[in-house]
């Protein structure tokens, strides 16, 4: 049965449950196991309990848990600036995604060449789920592509000057999750919280403080909609992310 959903938490985001660990090849994961609508739900703290920069969470170790723990659909969670018109509070299901990152580990595959699809980057079907469940929740919610930035430090208006002719929304979280997830088969989708206008579409400074204020005001209505989509998944997949390595090699 694919009914075992994964969260991936980031910052300011938290989730009751049994503490578990999870042993991976690419180190510990220490992970909540909560309950939601009967069926197990596994929780993930991105940054973990040292609040890890995003340049050096070990999103291998993350994705892979999650698989080992028996997941066949990841729900994650960002925080984002807003290159564009998003409000602030208002939340993006991104459809596509582009990296910007350096110095990322991206891939499972280090001795064989496999080149995953990602005409469709994030799993249609959970995407469905997330938009209609922010829609109903607060009616603030757009799809758009997600730029992924190296960080941790904030953007520059000159950046995000280059950046918004890409994307529509900032982050530093999103890459190389999603790539991941498919090359592991997961059906992944994000959904994003814009906590702020990005640098320079705003006259004064942005805080990490307040990025963060923002998203713990943002959090409890996040999680509602997460556990609302998680149990209106599918049982079957109609998706195609389960069969991403059948031609993946050459
Ligand atoms: C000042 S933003 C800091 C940090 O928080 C966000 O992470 P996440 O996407 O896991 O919530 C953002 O992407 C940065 O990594
Ligand atoms: N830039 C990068 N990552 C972020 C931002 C931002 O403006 N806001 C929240 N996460």
């Amino acid at each position: 049965m694919d009914s075992k959903v994964a969260v991936i938490g980031g910052t300011g985001v938290e989730m009751v449950g049994e503490a578990i660990g999870i042993d991976t090849p690419f180190g510990w994961v220490e992970a909540k196991d909560g309950e939601v609508a009967g069926d197990g739900l596994l929780f993930i703290p991105r940054h973990g309990e040292v609040h890890l920069p995003p340049h050096r969470v070990n999103y291998r170790a993350l994705l892979w848990a999650a698989k080992a723990w028996g997941a066949r659909r990841v729900i994650s969670t960002n925080t984002v600036g807003s290159m564009s018109w998003h409000p602030v509070g208002s939340y993006v299901i991104p459809d596509d995604f582009v990296d910007f990152t350096k110095s990322r580990a991206s891939t499972f595959f280090e001795e064989e060449a496999v080149h995953v699809d990602l005409t469709a980057p994030y799993c249609p079907e959970v995407r469905r789920v997330l938009v209609d469940g922010a829609k109903a929740a607060s009616g603030l919610v757009s799809g758009g592509v997600y730029v992924c930035t190296e960080g941790p430090h904030l953007e520059s208006p000159a950046q995000i000057r280059m950046l918004r002719r890409f994307g529509d929304v900032v982050g530093m979280t999103g890459y190389p999750e999603v790539v991941l997830a498919r090359e592991l088969e997961l059906c992944y989708a994000s959904i994003c919280i814009v906590t702020n206008p990005a640098a320079g579409m705003r006259k004064d400074s942005m805080s990490a403080a307040e990025i963060t204020a923002e998203m713990e005001r943002s959090s409890g209505l996040l999680m509602e909609i997460i556990a609302a989509a998680a149990s209106k998944i599918p049982e079957e997949r109609g998706c195609s992310c389960g069969r991403a390595l059948a031609e993946a090699r050459l």
